[in-house]
């Protein structure tokens, strides 16, 4: 028998859509060359000869699609949360992210990152580094040896940031394009073009960074949207752009190539289009926009008018890495918004679920999910307490997202290969 097929063996749990869960009962997934092939109740006579990793009674659900996190925040987690965006980067995380021009600073935190999230049973990251070329290469290497799925993006400033931030416009284009040229054909851990935010890059650096993305056809991520100073104050810094998405769609950089955008919280209707049309999608981070106090994503508007929607942790202004957390949060917070809008009907588990696997996954390509062809990257969920006795798939299903942690995560797949703790 081939050494690349095997099959795993559990209660198979995940969502093609998000309107509701699938579920197999003590079925077989096999997995060829790292991609499901199909799921069946017993195994066909072709596999009888293949190894099974016979996961008995667990759950085996997808791993969790991270689609916006800073691994350069993971140190500064929990500290500045009683301050809003603006001055919370100013006090605490521009001070962290300097720290990172220094090599062994950066690899201890990288290190502890990636090894936090796959404890966490993230299996997918799309991830800011800081300004610094050599730091932010050790992320790709550190997160490349762990077999992480990733993107990851040196992060490019060129103005209102502190001087030791402030990169010289040309140099910080250059030094993105050496790490695209070394990091683009890696299988696992991809660039993806960063400006921070707009008010830290000038109109020379945006028109740099697009021109870099539609070249080298690479991803782009920012931030969007996600305070009140914040938009207003990208109004004063583009007084030719209508509209805070207008500056970054003016140089490119939303949705010429696949697009990922944190927060979108205060869009207009023109912009929900917008992103609807060029299908740039938007993170939601409930978490970090409770903590900072920034406001709440128009999930529901969002999905009604046709925007793909992720989850994201946003680490540090986030607190936790564990997506089921951030499932949670964005289902409460959906809650709160249907309390002020009753129009806007809160998000169930399945749609919640759904965004932190294959809604996120699209980003990546044919990953967060179990149909045939979908990367195997999947999490052993070992609930077999008291507690779950029982129960049906679902209930269970429900009990680790809202009760359980990364101790009930036995063992991890990225691509079909068994990740170490
Ligand atoms: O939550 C956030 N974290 C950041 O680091 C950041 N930078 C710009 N805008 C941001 N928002």
């Amino acid at each position: 028998m081939n050494k690349d097929v095997f099959a795993v063996k559990g209660n198979i749990v995940f969502t093609p859509g998000p309107e509701g869960f699938t579920l197999h009962q003590e079925s077989y997934l096999i997995v060829e060359r790292g991609v499901v092939r199909e799921i069946c109740r017993s195994l066909p006579a072709e596999y009888a000869a293949c190894r099974v990793e016979d996961y008995g009674d667990r759950l085996i659900i997808p791993g969790f699609v991270d689609l916006h996190t800073h691994a350069s925040q993971f140190n500064q987690r929990g500290l500045g949360l009683d301050l809003q965006l603006l001055e919370w980067l100013n006090e605490y995380t521009f001070k962290e992210e300097a720290r990172f021009a220094a090599r062994d600073y950066a690899a201890a935190a990288y290190q502890a990152f990636a090894a936090e999230i796959v404890r966490q049973g993230t299996t997918r990251v799309v991830v800011f580094a800081t300004i610094h070329k050599e730091s932010s290469e050790l992320l790709f290497n550190i997160l490349a040896r762990k077999g992480i799925g990733a993107y990851v993006g040196k992060v490019n400033m060129d103005r209102n940031c502190p001087d030791d931030l402030r990169e010289e416009t040309e140099q910080s284009l250059r030094d993105t394009e050496e790490i695209i040229r070394r990091w683009q054909d890696h299988p696992l851990v991809k660039p993806v073009i960063t400006p921070r935010f707009a008010p830290t890059s000038t109109e020379k650096l945006l028109r740099g960074l697009g021109a870099l993305a539609v070249r080298y056809n690479l991803p782009v991520q920012s931030h969007l949207s996600e305070n009140q100073a914040e938009v207003r104050w990208v109004a004063e810094l583009f007084p030719a752009q209508a509209e805070y998405h207008k500056v970054y769609d003016s140089f490119q950089l939303f949705g010429q190539t696949p697009t990922v955008m944190a927060h979108c919280i205060y869009l207009t209707a023109e912009a929900v289009q917008h992103m609807k049309m060029a299908q740039v999608m938007a993170v939601h981070c409930p978490d970090s926009n409770l903590n900072l106090a920034s406001g709440i994503m128009p999930v529901r508007k969002m999905l009604a008018a046709g925007v793909p929607v992720g989850l994201g942790t946003d680490i540090g202004a986030g607190q936790s890495l564990f997506m089921p957390a951030t499932i949670v949060s964005a289902i409460q917070l959906s809650k709160l918004y249907y309390v002020m809008q009753p129009e806007c009907k809160p998000l169930t588990l399945s749609e919640a679920f759904y965004m932190a696997t294959k809604g996120g996954g699209r980003f990546f390509g044919a990953v967060g999910s179990f149909e045939p062809g979908y990367s195997f990257d999947a999490l052993i969920v070992d609930d077999r307490a008291e507690h779950a006795r029982g129960r049906s798939l679902l209930e269970r299903l429900q009990q680790f997202i809202y009760t359980g942690n990364a101790a009930d995560i036995a063992e991890r797949y990225i691509a079909g290969r068994k990740i170490t703790v």
